[in-house]
């Protein structure tokens, strides 16, 4: 099977910060691979440099079969490759149909952009994301005036009207109080379970919701993978306890302290 992504020998720097350190990373079709890794630890620059936004100094990336490395941002967008942020790209004054309508025309470059925008399967489509979100209800309300775990379903939702092959999403639910994030998360992966063939990456700092939602983890400490395996034996590796979690850290200077 073709992996959907495919990154060989990939590394970048920041002058003397080492992001990224031949990471060999292959996601196959279908799955929902997190990253985790404590903060610096290169999880956004490799979500960066699969979206085109950073470019890798060495390596390959490839998307379903086509090299993306070297290939502008948009170019990316089209073949399929779409991203939610840790602070949701929206317009404000815009209501969230017509998010949901902009964000659909930036995938199709037939047509003027409004027409494009509000096509009726256009609608059809973006009003049937809204509402497996659960978002319907406020279809008509500017985005300003929405609560920001709604702010943060709605980017992920118009980052899903292209029907992208590969949705990378930067910590989904970060900023969202403890009680809200399990079900955001639970509407978010039954939305990508209907969604067929969406692969999904997600970085993620909360280890309760990366064992619930990923079936792959890998974990990130300084540029490097330090490991990459299911969620039970990711979390369960030394280096994850010691570099990402810090349990182990924890441990030793409890025995230490007799
Ligand atoms: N544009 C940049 N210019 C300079 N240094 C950068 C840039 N982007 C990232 N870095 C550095 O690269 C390292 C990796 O950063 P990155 O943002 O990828 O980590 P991260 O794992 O996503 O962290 P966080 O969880 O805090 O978002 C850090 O030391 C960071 O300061």
């Amino acid at each position: 099977m073709t992996p959907i992504l495919d990154a060989q020998g990939v590394g970048r720097r920041f002058g003397a910060v080492v992001a990224a350190s031949d990471i060999n990373i292959r996601v196959e079709p279908g799955e929902r691979v997190s990253l985790i890794g404590s903060n610096g630890a290169g999880k956004t620059t490799f979500v960066n440099m699969i979206t085109g936004y950073v470019k890798p100094d060495t390596g390959r990336i490839v998307l379903d079969g086509t090299d993306i490395a070297a290939l502008h941002p948009r170019a990316i967008s089209q073949l399929g490759v779409a991203r939610s942020f840790q602070i949701p790209q929206l317009y404000g004054d815009l209501t969230a149909l017509d998010n949901m309508l902009v964000a659909n025309a930036c995938h199709d470059r037939r047509l003027s952009f409004w027409q494009r925008a509000r096509r009726p399967a256009a609608i059809d489509r973006a009003r049937g994301l809204l509402d497996r979100f659960g978002l319907l209800e406020h279809q008509q309300r500017r985005v300003a005036e929405l609560p920001g775990g709604v702010r943060k379903l709605l980017d992920i939702a118009m980052a899903l009207t292209g029907q992208p092959k590969l949705l990378l999403l930067d910590e989904p639910t970060s900023g969202v109080s403890a009680e809200e994030k399990f079900p955001m998360m639970d509407t978010i992966m039954g939305v990508l379970g209907q969604e067929r063939g969406t692969t999904v990456v997600f970085v993620e700092h909360d280890m309760d919701i990366v064992e619930r939602h990923a079936s792959r983890v890998i974990a990130f400490y300084s540029g490097r993978v330090i490991a990459d395996d299911v969620p039970a034996a990711a979390l369960r590796a030394d280096d994850v306890r010691r570099y990402v979690t810090g349990e182990l850290l924890r441990e030793e200077v409890a025995d230490a302290q007799g």
